[in-house]
This record gives structure tokens, sequence and C-alpha cells, in this order.
């Protein structure tokens, strides 16, 4: 181990000493036999290297926060900085200190552990930390106010649920503040994380020895109980070290879901905090609709599915509360999945299925739901059957689905299985025909499910006056007050023409009851009834 006291001597005497300090992950890398870690290693310095030929040393960031891919990416910045500065950079003795801005999220709910190493790992290799108190958007913001950072390096990846649709460099989400997010490990595996820094011999947080594998909050994490020794013996569980879990995949094991207070111990099918069997009881199931366009959104194209599909749930009896056309743009997806699964029955969403680059919507779901993309074997199967054999190989884009959510229902008359991801269901109809289809195939096969369950069909009635709006307008929004479970609504075709008001419900008798209740307030034969 390197004393502490080391930087003092590196001010003065330096380059033998820094070159070797700085190399050391280098060489540890180049000697050992692993040639995957290697290349993995190549592949990172290179990333690292491009973003530092991009961006002045002003202009980066790093985001530490003492977790193993941190760690990682702490010791590849080290050595990646080095070899681009080359050694003329020592001789002006400008690597004593760690030269990368480096900012840690500090809350009071991380572990006293994830803290002390943090702290302790900064005064090792001479790391200033920029410490932010507030939550991650604010606090960027704030930082990019006072400072020129565009861009900022991460320990995300790939299998993490946040890398869904990010590259080795993208640029932050929208509604984020504006830099580019530097991703320099995002191809590596649990496995390699583990390999690089048990050969390069560097400190990881003693958590990982205690059975942690992937480290939140003290709210959301546990030990991984895959790596439990059990000792019937002892009262007390223990643990092997993290780098022994054989599955990477199951990594975030020991990461507990992150439940909104208003969702827990309920049934993922939840609505306003009602689950589907209430709602139903309640007589009242809603749906929202998405849909995935730039060429919507550019006037390009005309979205027929929208429409269609509000008249088939409708027709079932559901109550659409929402349409929406979103970009084809991962987070745009993520984020108003995230916002309609929370508020609705269920969610139906369509466009951006395929393989091509602008098909995200299996990503923002996954997103939304906070769970990775992950190859999909029976999925993959049919789609084998149906493309051939030439849409499969190593990455198979089109065949990865939100893992762990992911539901398939196959039915005779479709080529694909339809995919659901608890309350939505991803729809893969390009036209009305395409939709048809679907809707028949959906309705056989979960109509009697709770998922989409045949509601009492909505009844309706229309009345029109030649009143002016002014008139009407008051009474009308009192009597909506009266009869909250009908939708009153009121529109012209026209400005010349009537007015027409039009009442919607499951339950004929309370809209005659309304009727009355507004035919009372005005003159006799103001209103008629419409066919
Ligand atoms: C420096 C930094 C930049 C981030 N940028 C984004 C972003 O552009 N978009 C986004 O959705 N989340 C962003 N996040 C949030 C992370 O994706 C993720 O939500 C966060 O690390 C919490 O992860 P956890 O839920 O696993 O604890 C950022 C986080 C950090 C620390
Ligand atoms: N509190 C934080 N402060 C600064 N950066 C953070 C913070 N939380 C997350 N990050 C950034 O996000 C990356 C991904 O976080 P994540 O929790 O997946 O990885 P980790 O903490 O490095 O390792 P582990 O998966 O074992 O927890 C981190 O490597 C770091 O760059
Ligand atoms: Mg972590």
């Amino acid at each position: 181990m390197i004393p502490f006291a080391f930087n003092f001597y590196c001010e003065s005497l330096l380059c033998e000493f820094c070159v070797s300090r700085y190399m050391e992950i280098d060489k540890a890398i180049r000697e050992s036999g692993d040639q995957r870690l290697k290349t993995k290693y190549n592949n990172a310095i290179h990333v690292i290297q491009r973003a530092l030929a991009l961006y002045s040393i002003e202009e980066v960031a790093f985001s530490f926060n003492g977790g193993k891919d941190s760690t990682v990416l702490l010791h590849l910045l080290r050595a990646g900085y080095f070899l681009h500065k080359g050694e003329q950079s020592c001789s002006n003795g400008g690597l004593t200190n760690f030269p990368v801005r480096t900012i840690y999220f500090e809350s009071s709910s991380a572990f006293t552990e994830i803290n002390s190493f943090t702290y302790d790992i900064a005064s090792l290799y001479g790391v200033q930390l920029d410490i932010i108190r507030t939550d991650f958007k604010s606090g960027l913001e704030a930082l990019l106010k006072a400072k020129p950072i565009r861009a900022i390096f991460l320990g995300v990846r790939i299998g993490d649920p946040t890398a869904v649709g990010q590259e080795q460099f993208s640029p932050s989400s929208p509604g984020w503040p504006p830099f580019m997010r530097v991703n320099p490990i995002l191809d590596w595996s649990y496995r390699d994380v583990w390999a690089f820094i048990l050969t390069c011999k560097v400190q990881y947080c003693s958590l990982y020895d205690q059975g942690y594998t992937s480290i939140g909050s003290i709210h959301d994490t546990v030990p991984n109980a895959l790596l439990c020794i059990s000792d019937s013996s002892s009262s007390k569980e223990k643990f092997k070290p993290a780098y022994l879990l054989s599955d990477g995949r199951l990594e975030r094991a020991g990461r507990v879901k992150k439940i909104s207070p208003s969702v827990r111990g309920r049934s993922p099918t939840v609505a306003n905090g009602m689950d589907i069997v209430d709602s139903q009881k309640h007589g009242m199931l809603t749906a929202s609709v998405i849909a995935v366009g730039d060429e919507i959104l550019s006037g390009t194209v005309e979205d027929q599915l929208g429409p269609s599909f509000c008249k088939k749930l409708h027709s079932i009896g559901w109550s659409v509360t929402q349409t929406a056309v979103v970009r084809n743009d991962v987070d745009s997806v993520a984020e108003e999945v995230e916002r309609r699964k929370s508020a609705n029955n269920m969610v139906f969403i369509y466009g951006g299925v395929g393989p091509l680059h602008s098909d995200v919507t299996s990503a923002g779901v996954a997103k939304a739901f906070g769970v990775r993309l992950a190859p999909d074997e029976e999925f993959e199967e049919y789609l084998r059957h149906f493309i051939g054999d030439h849409c499969t190989g190593d990455r198979n884009e089109m065949a990865q689905l939100p893992e762990g959510i992911t539901e398939l229902f196959h039915h005779e008359q479709l080529p694909v299985p339809l995919i659901k991801c608890q309350n939505v269901i991803i729809l893969a109809a390009t036209n009305i025909t395409e939709l048809d289809k679907e809707w028949t195939c959906l309705l056989e096969l979960l109509g009697c499910s709770e998922s989409l369950a045949l509601m009492e069909p909505f009844t309706s009635k229309s009345l029109t006056t030649n009143l002016p709006d002014v008139e009407v307008a008051q009474p009308l929004s009192k009597l909506c007050l009266e009869f909250p479970d009908l939708h009153i609504g009121s529109y012209r075709k026209s400005r010349q023409e009537i007015l027409i008001i039009s009442f919607e419900g499951k339950d004929r008798a309370r809209i005659d009851s309304a009727i009355e209740s507004l035919c009372k307030k005005f003159r006799a034969g103001a209103f008629s009834e419409t066919a």
C-alpha cells in the first residue's frame, strides 16, 4: 500500500514515482494473461482518451461514490489521463493530485462504510471531492451553472437499469441539465469489474466482502442472498464476498425494489392507489394510450391507431384518460410510461417496435420500470420463425425485452406474441388492419383476465340547444359536480351551429336524472334530445 504521505514527496521529487504510481494499473493489466480484461481495459481507456481529446480538463468531471464500478473508473481515469498526457505532464509536476474534478453526492441514507471509503480513497489518491448534498438533478444544475463542465464520467454498466438506451457517449436526458454522460465501462460485465479489481489489487469498499454486490442506499440494499453461507449454529447470517457471485446478472438481487408508499403491498396493476379489482367493483377501469413516433409529431404521418384504439377500449367499457404522442427517444418513452402506468389500470403503447435505431419502445418501458433489457429466448424463437435466422446473432436487439416483468401472450393468428410488462402492453401494430387483428387476439387472450376485463359498456345521450354558451355555462358546471360519475361534455360543430351537450356513463337512470335536472333549470323546450 502506498502511504498517504506520499503525496507530499511527490510534489517536489516526482517523475519516476509518479509514472510508476499512475502506470501500475496499466502494467498489471498488460502483465495479466486475461485477454478479455485487456480488451475491456483498452476500450475503456480509448473512451477516456477520446473524451479528454474532445473536452478540456476543466470541462470534465467524474461522478464518484465509492461503489465498485466508480472505483474501477477512478483507476481507469488515472491511467487514461496519464496515457493521454504522456510523461510530459509528469515533468511539469502536474500529476500529483488527481486532475479531474470529482463530484460526490453525499446522502444521509448512504452506508457509513461507503462514505468513509469514498473519503479515504479521495485522500489516498489526491482526489479533491466536490461534495453535493442535494438531489442529483438540482446538484448538477447548480454545478453546471458554476463550472464550465460539459462532460461527466460515470461508472454505469449495461446491466444497470439506468443504462437502458445509453451509449458510451450519451447526452443527459431531457429535463436534466445539458451535459455529455461518458460511460467508459458501459460494456463491462460484473465479472469484468471484479477481474479488474482483483488483478490490479486495488482497494474496494468493505461492504463487498460482506455479501453486498451492488450498493444503493441503506433503505434499499441488503447483502445478496445468493452469497449467504447458511450456518444453522449461528443466529447471524454470513456471506461470501461479492467477487464470488457466479452469475453477474443477479448482481442486484440485494437491491430491494423501490416501491412508492401508495403502491406498497398492492398488485402491480394499480391506478390512483386503487387496484384493478377495486376499480372493477366501482365499474371504472382506466387506460392510457401512447403512440411513439417522431413522424407523427412532425405531421408527416397521421396517427390513425390512437382514435381507433380509444373506440375499442370504450366499447368494452374502459375509460381512456389520456392519449399521448412521444418522440422515438428512450427517455421520452420512459417518462410518459412512468407517469401513465401508476395513474391507470393499463397503458397501451405502439410505434417504435422493431430492430431499427428508432425502435426504442421496449427500452423506454424497461427504463420506466427500472429494469434492464435482456435477451428473451422465447421471443427470439418466435422472431426466428417469423423473420428467419438472419435476425438472430450476438445482439438481436429485437429479442431484448424488459427483464423480469415481461409476459408473452401467443395467439395463433399473430406471428409474434403480444408483450405485456406488468400493466403496460406493447403493440406491434403499424396500421388499422393489424390493430384490429391484435385487438381481437388481445380480447381472446386477456378478455377474461383482470388485465383487460370486459366492463359494462358506456351508454350516452345528447341534447341540443339554441341557448348561448354564457347562459348554459354555470348550470352545466354545477351539474358536473352533482353527477361526478358521468362525463358531461359540450361542443359545437361550428361557432354558428347549435350547442350539443353529451352525457355518458354506465347507468342510464343517472343520465336521465342529470338531463332532467338540467332541463328544470331552464324554460320548457330549451333542450331537445337527439337520436
Ligand atoms: C452525474 C449523474 C448524472 C446523471 N444523469 C442522468 C440523466 O441524464 N438522466 C437520467 O435519467 N438519470 C441521470 N442520473 C441518475 C441515474 O441514472 C440514476 O437514477 C441514479 O444514479 C440513481 O440510481 P439508483 O436508482 O440505482 O440509486 C444521473 C446521475 C448522476 C450521478
Ligand atoms: N451518490 C453518488 N455520487 C456520485 N456519483 C454517483 C452516486 N451514485 C451513483 N453515482 C454514479 O453512478 C454510477 C452508477 O452507480 P451504481 O450504483 O450503479 O454503481 P456503483 O455505485 O459504482 O457500484 P455498485 O453497482 O456496486 O453500487 C456510479 O459509478 C457513479 O459514477
Ligand atoms: Mg452504487
